[in-house]
């Protein structure tokens, strides 16, 4: 269903409360997705194959603000960027933006060029943060095309809990999260709230839409991503990614995982490039091990569903093996890191199995923590990564998706972030 404009109306109509909803929408609204843990299959999914993802409870806050004050302002404090434009400068683009009745397309090479002449980045630049402000136009230019006549005055910011650029998929949260914003603001998804609910997820119809739009602000950070990212921050849980086609994984075991961040800084953009590269060179070297990564991917979720019905040692162990093959073809593909060999090497002698996440080249690792390991074994294994500068942290897995922040606690928690952060002269 395509609505025009800001649409009030219709969201008065779908949630009750008028003058309630009114007032919160009129106001703001806070929305948040999740990062991502890939357990099998980065850059193997690019080409084709499994990949096997879950959902981190560390998540992008975004707000936004309709405003009268002819501007769009976008604070971005991980990146220390706060930017704003006059919404009649930003008119000036909608030749690149026509308006169009079709789906979301792909950014094409002109639009990407127009949004990097307007931003004011040389067109080779690397520096993948200027990336975020030119994801943000695109989105805000092409969904404002295909949805309203005239483009909004608007006040956005993000924040994220996420380390940027470190293999856990700040991109996507962040595309998420301003797909979902910006597609609300526009009444193409509706306001999903509920009284007394903590916070509220889309209807399926909906959350496709803001993934389909997420991957297109994946395209412009990431060059060629396989959607898997956008896909776990708009849907959460635990998803089978294959060529598109996300499943669902149903009754996943609550594994236990050490993250590790070794703060190596790295593009996922660049490394995905390198893959290719590479692939393209030495097809018939490369591709036996991407297919191999697939059975990986296959075979751990099989090991998945046992664990969950007959749960076993053999099944700890046999994941544990996954991590190891796995991580010995990420560093036949190149995207191996001396970092990432120290955090294997430090959590072997703990008798723990890891391998890196997300693109690799540094950035974040992942370390299987068995239900019987002895806390006394973790702790060490923590305290030899924090002395080689890492910085880790356990979690669980599978966290929502693209959420709407309504009446909840956490609401009141990121708003406080989000007041420390206003510092946007208007
Ligand atoms: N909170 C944020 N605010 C603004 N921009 C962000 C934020 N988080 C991520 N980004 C954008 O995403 C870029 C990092 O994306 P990149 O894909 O390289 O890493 P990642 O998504 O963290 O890791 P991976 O894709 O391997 O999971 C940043 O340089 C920036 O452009
Ligand atoms: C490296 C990669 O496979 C995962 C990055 O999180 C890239 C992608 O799937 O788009
Ligand atoms: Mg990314």
């Amino acid at each position: 269903m395509v609505r025009k404009g800001w649409n009030l109306g219709s969201l008065v109509c779908r949630v009750g409360s008028p003058g309630f909803y009114l007032k919160m929408l009129a106001q703001e609204s806070i929305v948040s997705s999740p990062g991502k843990v890939i357990l099998h299959g980065e850059h193997a999914v690019v080409h084709g194959k499994v990949a096997l993802a879950v959902g981190l409870n560390l998540r992008t806050f975004l707000r936004i603000r309709c405003s009268k004050h002819g501007k769009v302002l976008l604070n971005l404090p991980n990146l220390g960027t706060c930017l704003n434009w006059e919404v009649a400068t930003l008119q000036t683009l909608k030749t690149a933006f026509p308006a169009d009745s079709d789906g979301p397309k792909s950014p094409s090479p002109e639009q990407i060029a127009a949004l990097k002449v307007f931003v004011g980045i040389a067109s080779e630049s690397a520096d993948t943060e200027n990336l975020a402000v030119l994801a943000f136009l695109y989105l805000y230019l092409s969904i404002g095309a295909k949805y309203s006549r005239a483009l909004p005055s608007l006040e956005i910011i993000v924040w994220s809990e996420l380390p940027t650029g470190a293999g856990l998929g700040s991109s996507a949260a962040y595309n998420v999260s301003m797909a979902a914003a910006l597609l609300m603001a526009h009444g193409a998804v509706g306001f999903p709230a509920q009284e007394e609910a903590e916070s509220a997820r889309w209807t399926a119809e909906e959350l496709n839409l803001i993934n389909t739009w997420a991957f297109q602000g994946e395209k412009i950070i990431h060059g060629n991503p396989s959607g898997v990212d956008n896909a776990v921050g708009t849907w959460g849980g635990a998803l089978r990614y294959h060529a598109g086609k996300i499943t669902s994984l149903e009754r996943v075991p609550k594994l236990r995982i050490l993250l590790t961040n070794t703060k190596v800084p790295r593009s996922t953009k660049l490394l995905v490039a390198g893959v290719k590269d590479k692939v393209l060179k030495f097809p018939n070297i490369l591709n036996p091990v991407l297919s191999s990564i697939d059975a990986i991917s296959q075979e751990c979720e099989r090991v998945l569903k046992e664990v969950n019905q007959n749960p076993s040692a053999d099944c700890y162990t046999v994941l544990e093996e996954l991590f190891d093959i796995n991580q010995h073809h990420l560093n036949v593909l190149g995207v191996g890191h001396p970092s990432l060999d120290r955090l294997c090497q430090v959590t072997a002698s703990h008798g723990l199995h890891s391998k890196l996440t997300g693109a690799g080249g540094g950035g974040c690792g992942i370390t299987l923590l068995r239900p019987d390991v002895d806390p006394a074994v973790v702790e060490a294994a923590k305290q030899q990564l924090k002395a080689c500068g890492y910085e880790c942290w356990e979690t669980h897995i599978g966290a929502p998706g693209i959420s709407l922040h309504v009446f909840s606690a956490l609401r009141e928690e990121v708003q406080k972030v989000f007041q420390t952060f206003e510092k946007a002269e208007l």
